[in-house]
């Protein structure tokens, strides 16, 4: 993804020095200005100041179907501060941009609105219910994409299947994982653990149920008043963490399914890693010192991991050790790097010439990249685990959701038997309903009134 060149960058004397003369192929000058100059060829390039739509329709829509239907997916952004990475991502979008839709929306806001809808209608074709939630955690126009094939379904999700979302938004800052929506002084340490069934994933981290695009949206907005953001010289809102906002999906079929759809996975689940990285950035540039400065060492720090996984990854199987364990970056994403996920990366880059060498060096780390392949399998194992956990989650909701109409009952009987009535009228309870409602009372609980006139 190759950015405009800001006013910024005009009145610094940049200029222009990134072309784009295919749709597939960016292009360099040599350094020392001869016709050379260097060329990298990727699976799509844009330069454009709103790349949203189509880059959205082209490289990120397919992946997203094929997330629901059941396969783990990742996109990451990666390029030198300032280069655009928050911005293609959408990572900082509001909650009106993220529910309503705009011509200069990011990837983030565009794949919930795509993956609510997908699933929005298909129950409504077939009648499905769809639950979402949310769990949240601390810390170009060029890109690659590392896919590899699978089967593929016609239609995911189709009739009688019944769905949930789990979102979790995490930074990680200074290599430490921070719950952006979850309690700031909830002491236990958020741990990134293994399982042969679920890959990578996150210990500590709260869940907070969501059904609808505006639910994720109010979250991840909230999650983004949290996250450590700060102006340098080459950014006035520099993102000093990693934001990974994760989606994990499980679909499953009704045991009241019509035998049409008895040919569809009994069980799907997936997750999709949406994921707004740090900038690489030279203090000599970016101006900072102290707190700043010390941020700055450990993005660099970070982000050298990430390259040295992916060169790592990149020399294919003679290479038998892969260093997911150098920060916890590598660790949370070792699935996207180098496992079972579909991952697309999009390197941005800034045009200004004054910029040639990180652009090179983006260029360079997105064209090693390319030469991952990474086996994926579509997840529909079922286990009994998975379904106690199942039964169990439902047992929980229905029963925090018998406590609540309970407790919203008590309150409006106590209204009723308080108030006084002006004309007379007179409320008459039934006896179990003079003291708080007991569970039963829910179903059997009328109201009744003597006296005249309406109360
Ligand atoms: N495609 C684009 N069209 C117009 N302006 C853009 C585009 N991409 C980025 N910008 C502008 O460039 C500036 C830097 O973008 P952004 O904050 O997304 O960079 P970043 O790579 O996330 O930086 P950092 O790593 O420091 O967080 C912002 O002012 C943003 O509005």
């Amino acid at each position: 993804m190759v950015r405009p060149l800001l006013g910024a960058e005009k009145q610094k004397g940049g200029a222009p020095c990134v072309e784009v003369p295919e749709s597939c192929v960016v292009q360099l000058p040599s350094k020392r200005g001869s016709a050379e100059g260097y060329r990298y060829d990727f699976d799509r390039v844009y330069k454009m100041s709103s790349p949203g739509r189509q880059m959205f329709a082209e490289v990120v829509q397919p992946l997203l179907d094929r997330f629901m239907q059941g396969f783990n997916t990742t996109v990451f952004a990666y390029g030198q501060t300032g280069s655009g990475k928050t911005y293609t991502m959408g990572t900082a979008a509001t909650f009106r941009q993220m529910s309503s839709g705009e011509e200069g929306d990011g990837i983030i806001p565009r794949s919930m609105r795509y993956i609510f809808d997908s699933l929005t209608a298909v129950q409504d074709a077939y009648d499905i219910s769809i639950k979402a939630r949310a769990l949240l955690c601390t810390p170009g126009r060029s890109h690659h994409l590392c896919m590899c094939a699978g089967a593929a379904y016609g239609v995911h999700a189709p009739a009688e299947t019944h769905t949930a979302d789990m979102v979790s938004f995490i930074e990680i800052y200074q290599d430490d994982i921070r719950d952006l929506l979850g309690d700031a002084d909830s002491y236990l340490p958020i741990n990134v653990r293994e399982s042969p069934d679920r890959g990578t994933f996150l210990e500590n981290v709260q869940e907070v149920e969501v059904r609808s695009v505006a639910e994720v949206a109010r979250l991840l907005e909230a999650g983004n008043l949290h996250r450590a953001v700060a102006a340098h010289n080459l950014n006035e809102h520099s993102s000093r963490s990693h934001a990974i906002c994760t989606l994990h999906l499980e679909q499953r079929r009704r045991p009241q399914a019509p035998p049409a759809a008895k040919d569809i996975p009994r069980f799907l689940r997936a997750k999709l890693h949406l994921v707004d990285l740090a900038g690489s950035e030279r203090a000599k540039e970016t101006g900072t010192t102290g707190q700043q400065f010390a941020e700055g060492v450990n993005i660099n720090k970070g982000l050298s991991a990430l390259g040295n996984v992916i060169g790592a990854l990149s020399e294919g199987a003679s290479r038998k050790h892969i260093p997911y364990r150098d920060s916890k970056l590598t660790r949370l994403l070792q699935d996207s790097l180098g496992g079972n996920s579909e991952t697309l990366m999009v390197a941005c880059v800034s045009p200004a010439s004054f910029n040639f060498e990180p652009t090179l060096s983006t260029l360079r780390y997105a064209s090693r990249a390319r030469s991952i392949q990474n086996r994926v399998k579509q997840n529909n194992k079922y286990t009994p685990e998975d379904e106690i956990a199942y039964l169990r989650q439902q047992l929980e909701e229905r029963s925090a959701m018998v406590s609540k109409l309970q407790s919203q009952l008590d309150m409006a009987l106590r209204m009723l038997k308080g108030a006084a009535s002006p004309n007379g009228v007179k409320l008459v309870l039934p006896a179990h309903l003079s003291s708080p409602v007991s569970p039963g009372g829910i179903t059997s609980a009328r109201l009744s009134y003597s006296g005249a006139g309406a109360y």
